[in-house]
């Protein structure tokens, strides 16, 4: 288990947009992931919009951003969620599903998706990620999101795509 959250990236200036994505299920804990990330991203993203669209579960979480990414993408899309392993092997297939989907839609939109549907033994665990601070996987996706916001915001400056590139990226 890592002990502690990565360092806050540095702050991203305006105009930048971005979409969490999270489910309802086991909603005490999904909400806190939700409320973490949009307070973290209040500070590392002072100027920017954040749209929020709530879906039923996590095995739900891939369509909705897929659906997103191919109508009108954003800066980067935030995938949060909170599945606890029950009797049956169902959990692991959501997590492991999910998990496949997301790195997925990232790699061919080229928007970063950050993962933190989280697969977690039992409430105890649920807590300390979901709303204890030390461990709050809200507060990392948020720092994840800033981070490779500013990567690809450097990385455009550095490296600009050419014109075919473009066509094929919006085709
Ligand atoms: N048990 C959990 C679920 N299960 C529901 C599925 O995600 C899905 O909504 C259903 O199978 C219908 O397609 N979802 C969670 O997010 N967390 C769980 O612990
Ligand atoms: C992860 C789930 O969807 C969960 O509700 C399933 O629980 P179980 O494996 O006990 O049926």
């Amino acid at each position: 288990m890592s002990s502690a959250l990565p360092p806050k990236p540095r702050i991203i200036g305006p105009k930048v947009r971005i979409c969490i994505v999270a489910s309802k299920y086991n909603e005490q804990f999904t909400d806190a992931l939700v409320q973490n990330a949009i307070d973290e991203l209040g500070e590392l993203v002072p100027q920017g919009r954040v749209d929020l669209i709530r879906v039923p579960g996590a095995f739900e979480i891939p369509v909705m951003v897929a659906s997103i990414l191919e109508r009108d993408p954003p800066a980067c899309v935030i995938a949060l969620g909170l599945i606890i392993r029950g009797s049956t092997e169902h959990g692991d297939l959501v997590a492991s599903s999910v998990t496949t989907a997301l790195q997925q839609l990232a790699v061919r939109s080229l928007r970063p998706v950050i993962h933190e549907v989280l697969l977690v033994e039992d409430e105890k665990q649920a807590y300390a990620r979901c709303i204890g601070a030390q461990l709050n996987r809200g507060k990392e996706a948020a720092r994840a999101a800033a981070s490779m916001i500013d990567i690809f915001q450097e990385l455009d400056r550095s490296m600009p795509r050419n014109s075919s590139q473009k066509m094929h990226r919006n085709a």
